[in-house]
């Protein structure tokens, strides 16, 4: 079983599909996934999105730049949302980020991180990457790879890569496994291209999969068999 990961969810995972904001039985459903997991004493950091919220993308009358520094503070109130969500259902979680100074987010620094998974918290690691113009699964390879996570899963709501679109092509054809060349070469947009090449440059091997299928997370930490599995 991986014993130390970084999971990536899209902020839909706190609203429901295709939904904005913060609904309860997403978060119930979500503290109950992740319970499952820290019962198992894994490591885990978190990366959450901000699709529910806002995405510099689709804030059309705003500056790009402007659009993506209200993206990435919408990943921390999601990350502040769910740290108190988490901890009144009894899961320990510390929320990180370089992004804002607020009394409840602290600083990122390497010594600590592994003094807040030592003591059974959860990391959230939010403000995405501190930059516009990148995304939070690029701002998940970085965390990945700093927090030496043994895999990156990309929790989201298909089951895993396919060769196009699975919401817009029914015909669609799912990988089990494929190499990161394969994923950027062939276009697969589940993750962006800079995300792939950094996990190819350090090795870190990926997994995407459907959160919303119950057990699913704790299941492909167990034995690799869910969704789709990239690899050198
Ligand atoms: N080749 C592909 N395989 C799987 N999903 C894909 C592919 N290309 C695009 N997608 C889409 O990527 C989405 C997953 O990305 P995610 O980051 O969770 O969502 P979003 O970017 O909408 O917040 C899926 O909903 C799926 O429709
Ligand atoms: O490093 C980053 C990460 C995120 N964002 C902004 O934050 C938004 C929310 O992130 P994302 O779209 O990855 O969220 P998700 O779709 O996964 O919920 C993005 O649209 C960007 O506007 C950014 O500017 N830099």
């Amino acid at each position: 079983m991986y014993k130390r990961i970084l999971l990536k969810l899209s902020g839909e995972v706190l609203s429901g599909e295709d939904k904005k904001g913060f609904d309860e039985k997403a978060l119930e459903y979500l503290s109950n996934e992740i319970k499952k997991v820290v019962q198992h004493g894994i490591k885990l950091g978190m990366v959450i999105g901000a699709g529910n919220l806002f995405r510099g993308r689709e804030l059309q009358d705003v500056t790009n730049s402007i659009g993506d520094h209200i993206g990435m503070l919408g990943t921390v109130i999601n990350a502040l949302y769910l740290k108190d969500y988490f901890e009144k259902k009894g899961i320990k979680t510390v929320v990180v980020s370089q992004i804002v100074n607020l009394p409840s987010v602290r600083i990122i620094h390497y010594d600590d991180i592994e003094l807040y998974f030592n003591a059974g918290y959860v990391v959230i690691f939010a403000g995405g990457t501190s930059n516009p113009f990148f995304t939070t699964d690029t701002a998940a390879a970085l965390r990945a790879v700093e927090m030496k996570a043994d895999v990156l899963i990309k929790a989201t709501k298909v089951d895993g890569i396919y060769d196009r679109d699975p919401k817009k092509f029914k015909d669609a054809k799912k990988y089990s496994r494929i190499t990161y060349d394969d994923a950027i070469n062939l276009g697969l947009k589940i993750m962006d291209t800079e995300a792939f090449s950094i996990c190819k440059r350090y090795h870190m091997p990926i997994i995407v999969l459907n959160f919303f299928k119950e057990g699913n997370l704790l299941e492909a930490l167990s034995n690799n068999r869910v969704g789709t599995f990239v690899k050198p």
